[in-house]
């Protein structure tokens, strides 16, 4: 029995899929029996990197979700629309659906998922998040005794890879960016990387995932990285810090309730952390459960290859059922759909890193520890650190310290007379 599928998409990660469903020899038995029938693309006359079996092409991507001889629905499109609307047709018409398009799963995952439990249709989604690494069937399944307390990864690949040469190489963060589109690891609109979003979203389904519960996308509080520099990643090495873009989702005791925090953004991580160490496009995903402990999931999180594992794995896990008569876990079946309440920015409890120019004057040191005193910051260290056109560079590294108060007491100091600027306020993990 042969499991026809229609793939929508034959870019980095179709053709990486393509190639692997038309190679099986040594892979799971169950490869050869999937079919490639049609492959939706833009262009129909674009060269391909591949050699394809005669009339699959198709540009009219309606033809390929109602076709009747399709089983499974390969999503491998990118961007919200048309994925999400081809992706609700095609379970309308009783087909299965893999997809990499975590943009489409954060915002539309619920609308998808209830769509697919009445058709009776699985979902999955492995691809999404952290490419080849296995990290959303391992929290579906693997994990699922455990109470998860929380959810800390590298997640973005094209991010990694930049901040990783800029670090290593001091590459500039154009070039840089550059490379990591050719390899294939940007989005589309490479600002989904750059700023966040991504990160984002991927941190919303693995949240869903990990604490049972429908993650609201817009929930999410993200910062991206264009406004790290050279600067802050020299410094951080001088203090003992690697700069990744982390996505944090964990458990977090206000007073007597228990509330998520929900954040992405640039953060200084210890040398000695294991996430300092994972550089260029792997990615990292580390879990903290009860009773489990700490167990880190890390491998390529983008690429034609490794993503591709994962769509093909996924579509394998399909053909199995199908073929065998089982059943799929599918990755969405929220528990408690408003378990815990999200915790505002202000109120999220971390350690900061603060760089200050001043003007060299005696005192401003004893100023800036005065003002976050009224504040209730408590500075681990404070050091001046250099001299940047006449003005000098003072950094600090707070405690933990609820990220309203570090703002407050930053807005008072920004008045003081010595403070020229503060260009860089980031997290430590
Ligand atoms: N690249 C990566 O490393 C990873 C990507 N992903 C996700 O996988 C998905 C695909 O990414 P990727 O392969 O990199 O994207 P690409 O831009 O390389 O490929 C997109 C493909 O979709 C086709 N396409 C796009 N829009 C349309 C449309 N409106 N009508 C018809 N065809 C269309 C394009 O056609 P044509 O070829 O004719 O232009 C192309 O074949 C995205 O959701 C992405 O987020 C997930 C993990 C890693
Ligand atoms: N653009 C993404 C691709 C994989 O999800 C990334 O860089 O991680
Ligand atoms: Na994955």
């Amino acid at each position: 029995m042969t499991i026809k599928i229609g793939l929508l998409g034959l870019g980095v990660v179709g053709t990486g899929a393509a190639k692997i469903i038309l190679d099986p020899s040594g892979r799971n038995s169950l490869v050869k029996d999937i079919s490639i029938v049609k492959i939706g693309v833009k262009s129909a006359n674009k060269p391909r990197q591949i050699d394809l079996p005669p009339n699959v092409i198709e540009t009219d991507l309606e033809n390929i979700v109602n076709n009747p001889d399709i089983d499974i629905v390969v999503e491998l499109l990118g961007g919200l629309e048309p994925a999400r609307t081809l992706i609700l047709k095609a379970i309308a018409n009783k087909k299965h659906i893999v997809t990499a398009n975590k943009a489409v799963m954060a915002l539309y995952g619920d609308e998808i998922y209830k769509k697919a439990c009445i058709a009776g249709v699985y979902v999955l989604l492995e691809a999404a998040v952290g490419g080849g690494i296995p990290i959303v069937k391992a929290l579906k399944q693997s994990l699922s005794a455990n109470r998860i307390e929380s959810i800390v990864g590298i997640v973005n690949g094209t991010t990694n890879y930049i901040l990783t040469k800029m670090a290593s190489e001091g590459t500039d963060f154009e070039k840089v960016l550059m490379e990591a589109q050719k390899l294939g690891y940007a989005e589309a609109d490479p600002s989904a990387d750059i700023d966040g979003l991504d990160a984002a979203d991927k941190i919303t389904i693995l949240a869903s995932l990990g604490f049972g519960m429908q993650i609201n996308r817009h929930d999410i509080y993200y910062e991206g990285i264009r406004g790290i520099n050279s600067i802050d990643i020299k410094y951080a090495k001088q203090l003992g810090f690697v700069i990744k873009l982390l996505a944090i989702a964990k458990k977090v005791t206000n007073n007597t309730s228990e509330k998520l925090q929900l954040t992405v953004h640039p953060t200084l991580v210890p040398e000695e952390h294991p996430l300092a160490h994972v550089d260029g496009v792997y990615n990292a995903v580390l879990v903290e459960g009860d009773p489990l402990g700490e167990v880190m999931f890390l491998g390529q999180g983008a690429g034609s290859g490794p993503t591709a594992s994962a769509v093909v794995s996924d579509i394998v896990n399909i053909v199995d059922a199908l073929k065998n008569n089982r059943t799929v876990s599918s990755s969405l079946d929220y528990i408690n759909s408003d378990l815990y309440k999200i915790t505002p920015i202000e109120s999220v409890k971390t350690r900061f890193y603060v760089r200050f120019l001043s003007k060299d004057l005696p005192g401003v040191i004893g100023h800036l520890g005065t003002i976050f005193g009224e504040y209730s910051v408590s500075l681990k260290s404070v050091v001046q650190i250099g001299l940047q056109k006449k003005l000098a560079e003072i950094v600090i590294i707070t405690y933990h310290v609820d990220e309203g108060s570090l703002r407050a007491a930053l807005d008072k100091i920004s008045t003081l007379d010595a403070i020229d600027s503060i260009p860089s306020i980031l997290r430590v993990l």
